[in-house]
C-alpha cells in the first residue's frame, strides 16, 4: 500500500511531542499504544526521539496537588517526583519490545550555547546509533524563568532542528487543527498549511480541559512553524492517531516544510 504521505514514508529520523495531558491522570493508560506505535517505526528502521511533557502532571498525585501548581518551586518539585516515574513508565512499555529507553533533559539555555548544543548532540546521536529512544524533557529542576522553553511545543521544534529529523509529529488531545475551538459551532478541520496566510484566519482557543498542560493549540501553532520554517514537515494529530501518523496515512494537519515565515 502506498502511504498517503511519501514524505512520513521516507523519514529517517522522527521527532514525536506528547503532551502532559495525553499520558498523565486518566490518560496515563495511553502511554502504552503510543510506545506500540513508535516501536513499530523504530522496527522499521526509523530514528525516533519522544518529547514528552508530564513529569509535574504525573509528580502531582504524590504532592497530593489536584491542579498543576501556579508557582515555579512548586512546579520544579512536582516536576523532580514525576520525571523519574515518568520514565519508569516509558521503560516498562518499551520492555515489552526488548527496547530501552534514554533520559535527556535539556534547558533553553543548553541548546543556544554551542558547548552544551553540541554535547547533547552528540549524545542523541550515540543514543540513536545504539537504536536507543531518546526521551526528552525539558530539565525542569535548574530550568529557571529565564531559561525555559515555555511549552515542550517549542523545545519539540527545536530539537527537530537539532537533530536534523525529517518530520515533526506534535501530538495533542484534538486529531487536528480547526478554523476555530474545534467544540465551537462552524469549526472546520485544516487538513493542511502550505503558506502562512492560511493562519491568519484560524483561530485559537483555550488549552485542553485536562488542565495540566501549558500550551494548547497556540504554542503547537507555532512550534509547527518554527520547524516548517527550519525545513521539517509537521504533522499536528491526536495522541490516538499516532499510529496512523507514522504510518504516513493522511491524518490530522500537514504543515509543509520551508513554506512558512
Ligand atoms: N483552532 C484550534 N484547533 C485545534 N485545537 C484548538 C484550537 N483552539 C483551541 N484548541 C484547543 O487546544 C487544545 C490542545 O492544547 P493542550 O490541551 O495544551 O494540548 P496538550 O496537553 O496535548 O499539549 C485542544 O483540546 C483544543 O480544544
Ligand atoms: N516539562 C514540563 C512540561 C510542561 C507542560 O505542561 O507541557 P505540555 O503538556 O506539552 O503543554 C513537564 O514535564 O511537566
Amino acid at each position: 500500500m502506498t502511504a498517503a504521505r511519501p514524505a512520513v514514508a521516507e523519514a529517517k529520523r522522527i521527532v514525536v511531542k506528547v503532551g502532559s495531558s495525553s499520558i498523565s491522570g486518566a490518560n496515563t493508560g495511553q502511554i502504552a499504544p503510543l510506545v506500540d506505535a513508535l516501536a513499530a517505526a523504530h522496527a522499521r528502521g526509523v530514528e525516533v526521539i519522544l518529547v514528552s511533557s508530564g513529569a509535574i502532571a504525573t509528580g502531582m498525585p504524590y504532592l497530593h496537588l489536584d491542579a498543576r501548581p501556579n508557582d515555579l518551586a512548586t512546579q520544579q518539585a512536582a516536576a523532580a517526583v514525576g520525571q523519574n516515574l515518568l520514565m519508569v513508565r516509558y521503560q516498562d512499555s518499551l520492555d515489552r519490545y526488548g527496547l530501552t529507553a534514554a533520559q535527556v533533559l535539556l534547558t533553553a539555555g543548553d541548546l543556544e550555547h554551542s558547548t552544551p548544543r553540541s554535547n547533547a548532540q552528540r549524545a542523541i546521536d550515540r543514543l540513536l546509533g545504539l537504536r536507543i529512544l531518546p526521551i526528552v524533557n525539558e530539565n525542569d529542576t535548574v530550568a529557571t524563568h529565564e531559561i525555559r522553553f515555555g511549552d515542550n511545543d517549542r523545545l519539540a521544534a527545536l530539537v527537530a532542528e537539532l537533530v536534523g529529523a525529517d518530520l515533526l509529529v506534535l501530538l495533542s488531545d484534538v486529531d487536528a487543527l480547526y478554523t476555530r475551538p474545534p467544540h465551537e459551532p462552524g469549526a472546520e478541520r485544516i487538513d493542511e498549511v502550505a503558506a502562512d496566510d492560511e493562519l491568519e484566519r484560524v483561530e485559537i482557543g483555550e488549552a485542553g480541559a485536562a488542565g495540566v498542560g501549558t500550551g494548547g493549540a497556540a504554542t503547537k501553532v507555532a512550534s509547527a512553524k518554527l520547524a516548517a520554517r527550519q525545513g521539517t514537515p509537521v504533522v499536528l494529530t491526536s495522541t490516538a492517531n499516532v499510529r496512523r501518523a507514522l504510518d504516513g496515512d493522511a491524518v490530522g494537519t500537514w504543515f509543509h516544510a520551508s513554506s512558512l515565515d
